[in-house]
């Protein structure tokens, strides 16, 4: 039995989850030992945080905890087992975090990459089947999510095993389909003087309030005095901590169905969500399936099965048949991330 220490850092949160790992005929069984969840930007640095967290751990149980593998999945780039996070003041190698914790081996992996092994470890209850498809057990495994940012993975099989890629797909160019997502792009590129624009500026949580500024802009429909109020705090907060989630405000607005702008701004979302889902299954060929994962779709999931997200991702064209071989799934746990973190430390 050895025990492994997961955690999945965002720029917002931390969660950590203490891991038993017992060998079984299938690989390791792992069982949760202690989990808490932390918020990143009250620790100047990893290292006290999981020190914090292992003297709870300790407290909770009654005993204390060494564990002997880590691995931590980053919202940002890992180069050489050594990142640096886009959204907070941490410089986090894995040498370092080795020798300070005092544990054996410890790995930096992107939180895609973590995406991508998670999937792998969920069960059928962590999914919602958008389109069956005709599964291909062997074959490429496409995950995409949009949370704060979008990020996107995939998984190829070699040698007997899913081997897992983390990517920067999400920066890649929107690519608009329909006159009101070109002005959409022409819009966002005055707004913030740029010379191109990542479709993560569209498909992400930032991408909601943007499509409700344009919107809201260019008097689409008439603004609701309850989310108006909470973009134009949020508006004003720029540059600051932020009081309020107007992505939030939105998307529960288009759910009741109770302010038009808002339905309007899920819509052109969801459609964009499920465009850029369709490029990634095009350069993919995921007949392994392709994974729906970051924060926001099982927020918004009703939205998601009546509206034209699968048609979005699907409509390419003469590719339309291959597209409908490819399997698509909502994944439902919010925990896939450390989920694919524990398995990995439980490898190294
Ligand atoms: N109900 C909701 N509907 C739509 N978007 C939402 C909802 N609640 C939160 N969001 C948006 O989801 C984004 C956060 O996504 P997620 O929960 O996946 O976090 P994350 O990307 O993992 O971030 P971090 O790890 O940095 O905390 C934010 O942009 C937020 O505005």
């Amino acid at each position: 039995m050895t025990v492994l220490l997961a955690g999945d850092i965002g720029g917002t949160k931390t969660i950590l989850r203490l891991v038993e790992a017992t060998p079984s005929a299938s690989g390791n069984t792992l069982k949760s030992l202690h989990e808490n969840r932390y918020r990143s930007a009250s620790f100047p640095d990893l290292v006290p945080m999981v020190r914090q967290f292992l003297a709870e751990a300790e407290q909770a149980t009654g005993k204390p905890f060494a564990p002997e593998k880590a691995c931590f999945a980053i919202a940002g780039p890992v180069v050489d087992d050594t990142s640096k996070l886009t959204n907070l003041c941490w410089s986090l190698t894995a040498s370092r975090l080795s020798q300070e914790l005092d544990i054996d081996r410890v790995s930096l992996i992107n939180d895609f990459a973590a995406v991508g092994y998670g999937v792998l470890g969920l069960e059928a209850d962590d999914l919602l089947t958008l389109q069956v498809g005709k599964r291909n057990p062997h074959a490429p495994i496409g995950v995409i999510g949009a949370g704060t940012g979008l990020g996107q993975g995939f998984l190829i099989y070699q040698e007997g095993d899913y081997q897992v890629y983390g990517s920067e797909g999400g920066h890649s160019d929107f690519a608009p389909r329909s006159g009101i997502e070109f002005q959409l792009s022409r819009y966002l590129l005055e707004k913030h003087n740029i010379q191109r624009l990542s479709v993560e500026r569209v498909v992400s949580g930032q991408g909601i309030v943007a499509i409700y500024q344009f919107l809201r802009d260019r008097q689409s429909a008439e603004e609701s005095p309850d989310v108006g109020k909470i973009v134009q705090t949020w508006e004003r907060e720029i540059g600051r901590e932020k009081s309020v989630d107007p992505a939030a405000a939105i998307a529960q607005a288009a759910l009741a169905k109770s302010d038009r702008l808002s339905e309007q701004t899920m819509h052109m979302f969801i459609d964009a969500y499920g465009a850029e889902a369709g490029n990634l299954a095009l350069k993919l060929l995921p007949y392994g399936g392709l994974y729906i994962a970051g924060g926001i779709a099982p927020k918004i999931l009703p939205l998601i099965q009546d509206s034209s997200f699968l048609s979005s991702l699907i409509d390419k064209g003469r590719m339309l048949p291959l597209l409908e071989m490819v399997p698509v799934h909502i994944v439902l746990n919010p925990q896939v991330g450390l989920i694919g973190a524990a398995l990995y430390s439980s490898k190294l």
